[in-house]
């Protein structure tokens, strides 16, 4: 355990950020690269934990990958050229590593068991196992395979259509790799979009995907090729600063390089909603994803209702738009959010209780929270339950609350952000 105590603030935030490299592209940039024949070039890789589980499970299949801080170096050996890994792969907190390696790993000629952390073991897995065991793979684990640890006998897959129960671009991603090497074409149908980073890679590592924004189907393609992947910085690290600086009166910070995809941008579109000083600059385009700085000051916001397809664009920065809800004006409802309930924690609970405790008015529903804004928050214990993303809202607390805060373990945040900490001092004047 890890604890961070935090003194209230007394001055503003100011300055300017670079948030570390999208961690979904990150982990898309290994599977493809190593996938692909030829060198990958990866720039503003994303160095955290979950990231180097995806590394570590393609070196153990025997690609080559140098790491050189944020700059990686991929030697793709084609799908055919992968290697049976000679012991169980270990996933940690990864649920992006795992969905998207059954994928891969159910149509390669070769058996693999892989595990996670407490947290990982206890996320559900066939909403991947069952559309895979419809194409043919053979997985076997806890409870009918719906929980890790898992093993995988790699088979020929059939290809299927499927319509996806659950919003989630895990489970869409985890289909088309698996389509990469099934037989004819492999289609999957989403009601509301989720993240499409698989499918622009895909395009780019020159797949024969073809998508519409809610169809997207996949023929067999074995001979990817490697590319240069210039990460954006990630919307989901960028979205703690961005309620921060709407949060602190008189704040103003830009956000360098971040990735604006519009599947991923439903914090800024509700921010904004909210009343934010919000404005970005210098828009552009950078491997096929759309990036630019997001410049922000303080200001008293409104409440909002957040539900429908905005969800699945900004699934993972629910917890901290709730905490800029209870500095809201009037009242801020969260609905069609059950998502949040197997996430690395139960995140509907740990921000409802967390909130709660710090003396903010939440009433928790079936699928989200009801918030009434503009209370104060005192201080207190405020508890990581071990989730990255619920550490990082703890922090950003602080700057809010009129005592200090002690987040319990912050040893998490290595998961998706290391220099969190450090980068909120250096804007705290
Ligand atoms: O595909 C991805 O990279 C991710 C998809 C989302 O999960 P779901 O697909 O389970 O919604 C998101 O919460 C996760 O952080 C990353
Ligand atoms: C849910 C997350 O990641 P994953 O599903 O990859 O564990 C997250 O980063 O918030």
């Amino acid at each position: 355990m890890n604890p961070l105590t935090l003194q209230p603030i007394s001055g503003s935030l100011h300055g300017l950020i670079k948030v570390p490299g999208d961690k979904s592209i990150s982990h898309r940039s290994i599977i493809f690269g190593s996938i692909a024949t030829g060198t990958t070039t990866v720039t503003n890789f994303l160095d955290g934990e979950d990231c180097m589980r995806t590394i570590n499970a393609f070196k153990e299949m025997g690609v080559t990958i140098q790491k050189n801080g944020s700059n990686i170096t991929i030697e793709g050996t084609g799908l055919s050229g992968l290697i049976e890994p000679k012991k169980e792969l270990d996933f940690g907190n990864s649920g992006t590593t795992t969905r998207l390696m059954l994928g891969l790993l159910a149509g390669l000629p070769f058996k693999t068991t892989i595990y996670g952390d407490a947290s990982l073991s206890k996320r559900p897995m066939s909403r991947v196992v069952d559309p895979l065991r419809l194409m043919g793979a053979r997985i076997d684990g806890v409870q009918q395979g719906n929980y890790l640890p898992l093993t995988i006998k790699g088979t020929t897959l059939k290809s299927i259509e499927y319509d996806l129960p659950v919003k989630s671009a895990q489970v869409k991603s985890a289909l088309l790799l698996a389509g990469l090497h099934s037989e004819n074409k492999t289609v999957v149908r989403e009601k509301s979009p989720t993240r499409n980073h698989t499918e622009t890679m895909l395009q780019a590592f020159g797949a024969n995907i073809k998508t519409d924004g809610h169809t997207i189907s996949i023929s067999k393609t074995t001979d990817l090729q490697g590319c240069h992947v210039e990460v954006p910085g990630d919307i989901s690290s960028a979205a703690f600063f961005i309620v921060a600086a709407c949060m602190v009166p008189r704040s103003e910070i830009i956000l360098k390089d971040v990735g604006l995809n519009e599947t991923r941008t439903g914090i800024i579109d509700v921010v904004l909603q909210m009343g934010a000083k919000l404005t970005i600059q210098n828009e552009r385009i950078v491997g096929g994803e759309k990036i630019g700085d997001i410049l922000i000051n303080g200001s008293q916001l409104s409440g909002v209702t957040i539900e429908g397809d905005t969800i699945p664009r900004l699934i993972d920065e629910i917890p901290i738009l709730a905490l800029l809800a209870t500095q809201a004006d009037g009242t801020t409802i969260i609905k069609d959010a059950q998502e949040l309930k197997v996430k690395e924690t139960d995140r509907l609970l740990a921000v409802s209780e967390n909130l709660s405790k710090l003396g903010a008015d939440v009433t928790p529903t079936e699928d989200g929270m009801i918030i009434k804004g503009n209370t104060k928050l005192k201080g207190g214990s405020f508890k990581s339950y071990d989730d990255h993303r619920i550490a990082m809202m703890g922090i950003i607390a602080s700057l809010v609350t009129e005592e200090t805060v002690v987040v319990d373990n912050i040893d998490c945040i290595n998961i998706s952000y290391p220099n969190f900490v450090n980068d909120l001092q250096s804007i705290s004047k």
